[in-house]
């Protein structure tokens, strides 16, 4: 049942001397009956301090924090138990927090950067801009966890994208390269390639010194071709991964950002492109070999089902 006094501390809700004396009680929400009033212990009615609006607000507050401290605590000791575990299986969770601090201080970064553009804002509904930021969260964690980082860049960041952003704890200081400009301001033109599946041309070889571009759009094909069209457009050069060349796929070959950046960085990590496309293409993507038309059972599902999500 919900503990009125184990947040009243914490927010700043209607206070009142009556509340305040009972709140030792542990009145719950339901003996609050907001309609009917509150009373004493002798029955008497204590005069409504606030609105009904006001205490409906309230209450709602409060039951959303002890949802929430109890959810806080269950994670915790969730991860505790998992820790523990781990430790006596002798299992790695992979490095600490602090690990991951000081690798950011001490890895060399490779001189290819990996670029998101986040100029698509307007074309998107909220939804759609919130699978992007979870794209590029998931980005920025495989790019922290590789032993060779890609410098890893977001151009044209707007206020709302910043503001979305804010909501995870400290982003200013991750390990990416915010510019509010376009890619075009900030590398030589020469050295750009926009990423597009509807380019004619097809990577091979990941050059360093190079720029590759990832449209940050999510549109479930509403827009095709149009990250095409402003490679063209711009006058700079576009390529497609090299999908088929690798790899037969039994769904469309528009992935999603996120895909394709860690497809980018386990490449550039020196992977070869069969096992990383194996690897990282989600198994609903239908993934297998080319040449032998063995299936594949080595894909991984990492829970982002394909194209546009
Ligand atoms: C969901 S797609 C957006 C599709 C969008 N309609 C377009 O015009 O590109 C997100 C981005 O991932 C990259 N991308 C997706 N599939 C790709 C592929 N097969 N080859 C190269 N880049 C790809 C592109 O940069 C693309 O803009």
């Amino acid at each position: 049942m919900d503990k009125i006094e184990d947040v009243s501390s914490k927010d700043s809700g209607p206070k009142s001397k009556d509340y305040d004396e009972n709140s030792s009680r542990q009145i719950t929400l339901f003996d609050i009956k907001i309609d009917n009033g509150l009373k004493d212990d002798d029955g008497n009615e204590i005069p409504r301090p606030f609105t009904k609006s006001q205490m409906r607000k309230w209450l709602r507050k409060v039951k959303w924090e002890n949802k929430k401290a109890d959810k806080r605590a269950f994670e915790k000791a969730k991860a505790k138990a998992r820790r523990k575990e781990a430790q006596e299986e002798n299992i790695s969770l992979g490095p600490s927090r602090k690990a991951l601090k000081r690798m950011k201080l001490e890895r060399p970064k490779r001189s290819t950067s990996l670029v998101i553009d986040l100029s698509f804002d307007h074309l998107m509904i909220e939804k759609d801009r919130f699978k992007v930021i979870k794209q590029i969260l998931r980005c920025y964690s495989v790019n922290r966890r590789s032993e060779n980082p890609v410098q890893f860049h977001l151009t044209s960041l707007g206020e709302r994208t910043k503001s979305e952003m804010s909501r995870h704890n400290g982003y200013e200081n991750w390990d990416i390269n915010y510019h509010e400009a376009s890619y075009l301001e900030v590398f030589p033109k020469e050295n750009i390639v926009y990423l597009t599946s509807e380019s004619d041309n097809v990577i091979e070889k990941i050059e360093e010194n190079t720029a590759y571009i990832i449209g940050g759009l999510v549109d479930h094909n509403k827009y095709k071709g149009l990250c095409l069209k402003i490679a063209e457009e711009q006058g700079i050069r576009h390529a497609q991964l090299p999908l088929d060349k690798y790899i037969n796929m039994k769904t469309r070959k528009v992935l999603t950002i996120d895909h394709v950046f860690e497809i980018m960085l386990r490449v550039c990590e020196g992977m070869p492109w069969q096992n990383v496309l194996l690897n990282v293409l989600p198994m609903r993507k239908g993934a297998y070999i080319c040449d032998n038309r063995r299936s594949s059972n080595s894909s991984k599902d990492n829970s982002n089902s394909g194209e546009d999500e």
